[in-house]
């Protein structure tokens, strides 16, 4: 197995090779320059000598997501091949190799529902999904817990069920008490992620989980709409490809001033959540992320009730009805002032 990865620099054949774990841990050096570590199946860190910032690049925690997926591979197959050296140190983490194989966004389980110890709540750790939410959250607290002296910067790469207003977007998580960073809102326009959207309330997410634990600059990040391999246009994500390789291989990178002429500002004005099984939108169930409606008009019903627009306009995200009672059905959204941004 040791060997395949070797000879292919193929990190993601090899994980799919062994979706639930590998014969053993192990590590070993590149050159002279960085030590690179296999902790579990899709868990692989590289560490320079020397670094600035610890990057957790996570994918996959939907199966069915497959372009972070590529440029994930891309990244870890340059590094392995030393096409790229790093100068941070980062760990990539391929989230649930199973239902990559299953072509599904999960297997039992909404996996991003599951992190901050919801893995562990209500029924337990059940089904693979929980157990592997459980070791994701521990190697993630061990790969920050290593130093305490590094910026930590967590990336969760996504791609969205359906099409989007603004094609690339970012979910900054919760963080009362912590003023929103402009320079990773440049950053991430730099990757042609030109869209953030404030979180209102704590989450069960994988973003959530980093932002609140180890403070690190955590964000969920849409980077289009899924496609199954093959079928991505690799090219849409150039851009975003390009950055994340200058995020690891540079020692530093310049700061850009915030600017919000760079960006779409928008916070969440309230989560709906699934109460009855006859939750529908009565909206077009073509409607692309970001369709916006107006005061009064009816979003939804469910037991009876109509479930109406409560600002001037409210934009809508994610929507999906199918989803299990109790859940976020769909996340609704006001312009943001840019505020509290340093
Ligand atoms: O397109 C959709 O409906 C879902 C895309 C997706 O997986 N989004 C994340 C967002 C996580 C967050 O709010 O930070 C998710 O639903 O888990
Ligand atoms: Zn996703």
């Amino acid at each position: 197995m040791l060997s395949d990865l070797m000879i292919n620099n193929d990190f993601l054949a090899y994980t799919l090779a062994n979706p639930t774990q590998l014969p053993a841990a192990y590590d070993f050096m590149l050159g002279q320059h960085t030590r690179v570590e296999v902790l579990d199946t899709g868990v692989i860190v590289f560490s320079p000598a020397t670094a600035s910032k610890d990057i957790v690049l996570s994918c996959a925690v939907h199966g069915n997501e497959t372009a972070p997926i590529e440029i994930c591979n891309q990244l870890i197959s340059d590094l392995l091949n030393q096409r790229i050296i790093a100068k941070q140190r980062v760990m990539f983490l391929i989230g649930n190799p199973a239902a990559i194989l299953n072509k599904t966004r999960f297997i039992d389980e909404n996996m991003n529902r599951l992190f901050s110890g919801a893995h562990s709540k209500g029924e337990g750790l059940t089904h693979p999904e929980r157990h592997r939410a459980k070791m994701l959250e521990q190697y993630v607290a061990g790969f920050f817990n290593a130093n305490s002296d590094r910026q930590r910067i967590h990336y969760d790469l996504h791609t969205a069920i359906r099409p989007s207003k603004h094609e690339k977007f970012a979910i900054y998580p919760y963080r009362p008490g912590r003023a929103f960073s402009g320079e990773q809102m440049m950053f991430l326009a730099d990757c042609g992620v030109d869209t953030i959207l404030f979180h209102h309330e704590p989450t069960t997410t994988f973003s959530y989980y980093s932002s609140e634990q180890f403070k690190a600059d955590a964000f969920t990040v849409e980077l289009g709409k899924v496609m199954p391999f093959g079928q991505n246009d690799m090219s849409r994500f150039a851009q975003t490809h390009t950055m994340l390789e200058k995020l690891i291989t540079e020692p530093q990178l310049t700061p850009v001033e915030f600017d919000p002429g760079k960006v779409n500002l928008y916070k969440v004005s309230r989560s709906i959540n699934k109460h009855f099984d006859d939750f529908a939108f009565s909206f077009a169930g073509d409607a692309e992320n970001f369709s916006a409606f107006s005061q009064g008009e009816v979003l939804a019903t469910e037991g009876g009730q109509q479930i109406m627009v409560q600002h001037p306009q409210e934009a809508i995200v994610f929507p999906n009805a199918n989803v299990p009672i109790g859940q976020r059905t769909v996340l609704c959204l006001v312009p943001a002032p840019n505020e509290s941004i340093l």
